[in-house]
């Protein structure tokens, strides 16, 4: 059976006469892995908003494990199970890692009225937390002291503590260095596949490496959909995008 994570049907996003979604469809079953590529400002971000709840289109309907969720804001869906990730990172910088982990971890419990047993208990998940991604020795930096690639991966380490089914990841490798690129590409990977991943991504090698099946946009509308290798060799995609990443 092919029950459908996430979908956008016919989603039209427009800034005043600008169309940054031009009736575009995409449909994610459970279980997959999709890339979302396209050239910049083809509105990528943008149907991640729509999908998530930050950006409402004008036409179009979203439809998360199941129920449509056009109207319902961000944070009930995140309560269904959604998260995401965004292009810049979203973390209290002056508070240490650990403190990161214990504020997600304590409103994931509030949002569903688990009750916890005060900071000693939350600090000690946390740590518990940290040690899974190997980054328990920086429970008590300041994230701010966290190289960028750590942080990146603790933007991952956040959204998980959240016991999400769909993950939406915004270009998490963009501005890493190759290792760290590669490190996070390899936790991405390791994700249980009860995960539904769609990520944005300019890294062709990761996008084509993680992904499942790929959806091209381009100029807010959809241009292709395919595995990687339908995509890779498919003239209209090369002309549009992997022709200007290939000379970049
Ligand atoms: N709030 C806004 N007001 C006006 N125009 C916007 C707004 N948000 C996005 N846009 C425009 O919509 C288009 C699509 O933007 P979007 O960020 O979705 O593209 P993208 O594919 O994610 O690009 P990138 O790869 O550069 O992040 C762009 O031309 C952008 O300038």
């Amino acid at each position: 059976m092919n029950d459908i994570a996430i979908a956008g049907h016919g989603v039209t996003v427009r800034y005043g006469a600008f169309h940054a979604n031009d009736d575009v469809t995409l449909v994610v079953p459970a279980g997959e892995r999709r890339a979302l590529i396209g050239p910049n400002g083809a509105g990528k971000t943008t149907l991640f908003g729509v999908l998530a709840g930050q950006v409402r289109p004008v036409g179009g309907r979203v439809d998360l494990l199941g129920r449509e969720v056009t109207r319902r804001p961000a944070h009930r869906r995140a309560r269904m199970g959604l998260a995401r990730t965004f292009q810049i990172t979203n973390l209290f910088g002056e508070l240490t890692v650990a403190q990161n982990v214990q504020l997600t971890l304590a409103a994931e419990a509030r949002a569903h009225w688990v009750f916890w047993r005060g900071p000693d208990m939350l600090r000690d998940r946390a740590v518990e937390v940290l040690a899974e991604w190997d980054m328990e020795h920086t429970a008590d930096w300041p994230v701010r002291r966290l190289a960028y690639g750590q942080q990146r991966v603790l933007e991952i380490v956040l959204a998980m503590c959240r016991g999400p089914r769909v993950l939406l990841l915004d270009e998490p490798t963009a501005g890493l260095a190759p290792a760290d690129a590669e490190r996070l590409t390899s936790l991405v990977a390791a994700l249980p596949r009860s995960i539904t991943i769609v990520m944005i991504e300019h890294d062709m090698a990761v996008a084509f490496g993680l992904a499942d099946r790929v959806s091209v946009l381009q100029q807010g509308r959809l241009l292709a959909e395919g595995t990687p290798e339908e995509i890779s060799a498919d003239q209209r995609v090369i002309e549009a995008y992997l022709g200007e990443v290939a000379h970049d």
